[in-house]
C-alpha cells in the first residue's frame, strides 16, 4: 500500500515532466518557426531552412511524447537544440547574434537530462562551441569572433551553467525530502505506533482489496481474529507498560508464524486480526494452532517479571457472497465461541 503512494507520487514526477517538455517543444517550435519566417524574409536561405528543419523536429518531439515516451522526446530536444546552437555558432546567424542563443541551452538541458547527465552533456556542449569558435579559419571558413567576445561568451555560458545546476540540484533535494516526508506520514497514518503493525484502516483496505482480487481469481482467503486471554488482569498485576511490552512481542511472535505475504493489523486494543490470502478456513487452523502454541510457549520479559500469556482465536473464510463485514462478524463469533469454551484455543 505504501510502495503504491510512493509509486503514485513519482508518476505524478513524470506526468509533471512530461508537460514541461511538452511546453518545451511547444515554445521550441514556435520560437524556431517565427525565426524561420524571419530569415525567409531576409533571404538567409541556409538559415531558413536549417530554421525550418529544427521546427518540424521540435514539433516530431511534441508527437512523439503523445505516441511514445518523455525519454525520446528529451533526446530529441536537447540534441536538436545542440545541433542548431552548433550552426549558429558556426555561422553567427545574424549579425554575430547567433551565440546569444547558446545560454537556453543550460537550464535547458539540466532539466530534461537531470542534473548529472545535464551536467556531463553541458561540458561536451561547452568544448564543441570552443572548438568551432577556436578552429583556424585556414582550415574551415566560419563566423570570425573577437578574443574578449569569446572570453566573455565562455564565462558567461559557465555561469549560467553554474546557476542552472544550482537551481536543479535544490529542485532535486526539495522533491526527494517532500517524497520522503510523505512516506513517513502514510506509514503514520498506516500502522500501529506500539507494535507497528498494520493499523485497522490499513487492514480494512487490505481487505478490500483482496475482496476485489478473489473476486476475479475466486481463490480463497481467511482472517484469524486473535484476542489475548484476561489481559486486563496483566495489566492489572504488572502495570500498564508490561501489557504494552506483552502486545510488542506478541505482534512478533505472529510475524514469525505467517507468510511474507499475510497480513498482521492490531485490529483493536488486545485484539489482532491475520488475513490469510490464499488459504482455506482448514489450512488457516493449522496457521492459528501454530501461533496459539507459539504464543502459550513464549515467556515475555518484563523488569524481573516473566509475564506468560495465552490467546483465543476465532476463524472465517470469506464466501462468494459475503463482505468483509460479514466476514470479520462471523470470525468475532468463533473468537466468541472459543472465549466461552475456556479460552487458550482456536474455533471452529
Ligand atoms: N497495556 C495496554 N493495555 C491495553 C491496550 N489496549 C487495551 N488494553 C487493555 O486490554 C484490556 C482488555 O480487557 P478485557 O476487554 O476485559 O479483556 P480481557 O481481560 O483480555 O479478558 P478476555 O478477553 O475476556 O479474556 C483492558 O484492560 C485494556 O485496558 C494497550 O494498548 N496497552
Amino acid at each position: 500500500m505504501l510502495a503504491s503512494i510512493n509509486d503514485q507520487s513519482k508518476s505524478n514526477g513524470n506526468l509533471l515532466h512530461a508537460r514541461v517538455i511538452k511546453l518545451f517543444s511547444l515554445v521550441g517550435a514556435s520560437i524556431t518557426g517565427g525565426m524561420c519566417l524571419l530569415s525567409l524574409l531576409g533571404n538567409n536561405n541556409t538559415l531558413t531552412l536549417i530554421l525550418l528543419v529544427a521546427c518540424t523536429t521540435y514539433l516530431i518531439a511534441l508527437f512523439s511524447l503523445k505516441k511514445f515516451n518523455i525519454k525520446v522526446s528529451a533526446i530529441i530536444i536537447i540534441y536538436s537544440l545542440y545541433l542548431l546552437m552548433f550552426y549558429l555558432v558556426f555561422s553567427g546567424g545574424v549579425a554575430q547574434t547567433g551565440p546569444l542563443w547558446i545560454f537556453i541551452v543550460a537550464p535547458v538541458s539540466v532539466y530534461v537530462l537531470g542534473f548529472r547527465l545535464g551536467l556531463i552533456n553541458l561540458a561536451i556542449f561547452l568544448c564543441i562551441v570552443c572548438i568551432i569558435m577556436f578552429l583556424p579559419q585556414h582550415l574551415v571558413a566560419h563566423e570570425a569572433y573577437t578574443p574578449e567576445f569569446k572570453l566573455r561568451l565562455i564565462l558567461s555560458f559557465l555561469t549560467m551553467t553554474f546557476l542552472s545546476a544550482l537551481y536543479e540540484y535544490s529542485s532535486m533535494q526539495f522533491y526527494r525530502n517532500v517524497l520522503e516526508l510523505s512516506a513517513k506520514y502514510q506509514q503514520l497514518a498506516m500502522s500501529d505506533p506500539l507494535t507497528k503493525l498494520a493499523n485497522r484502516r490499513n487492514a480494512s483496505a487490505v481487505l478490500q482489496q483482496e475482496k476485489a482480487r478473489i473476486d476475479r481469481n475466486h481463490e480463497p482467503l481467511s482472517v484469524l481474529l486473535c484476542d489475548l486471554d484476561h489481559f486486563k488482569s496483566v495489566n492489572d498485576k504488572y502495570g500498564h507498560n508490561a501489557g504494552d511490552m506483552v502486545l510488542m512481542e506478541l505482534a512478533k511472535v505472529f510475524t514469525d508464524n505467517v507468510r511474507q505475504q499475510d497480513c498482521i493489523a492490531r485490529w483493536g486494543g488486545e485484539e489482532f486480526l491475520v488475513i490469510l490470502p490464499q488459504t482455506s478456513a482448514e489450512q488457516a487452523g493449522i496457521i492459528a494452532e501454530k501461533i496459539r502454541l507459539s504464543v502459550q510457549n513464549h515467556t515475555i520479559h518484563f523488569l524481573k517479571h516473566q509475564i506468560q500469556v495465552t490467546i483465543s482465536i476465532g476463524i472465517s473464510q470469506l464466501t462468494e457472497d459475503e463482505t468483509i463485514d460479514e466476514l470479520i462478524n462471523n470470525a468475532d463469533k468463533c473468537l466468541y465461541q472459543a472465549k466461552t469454551l475456556g479460552r487458550n484455543r482456536v474455533h471452529p
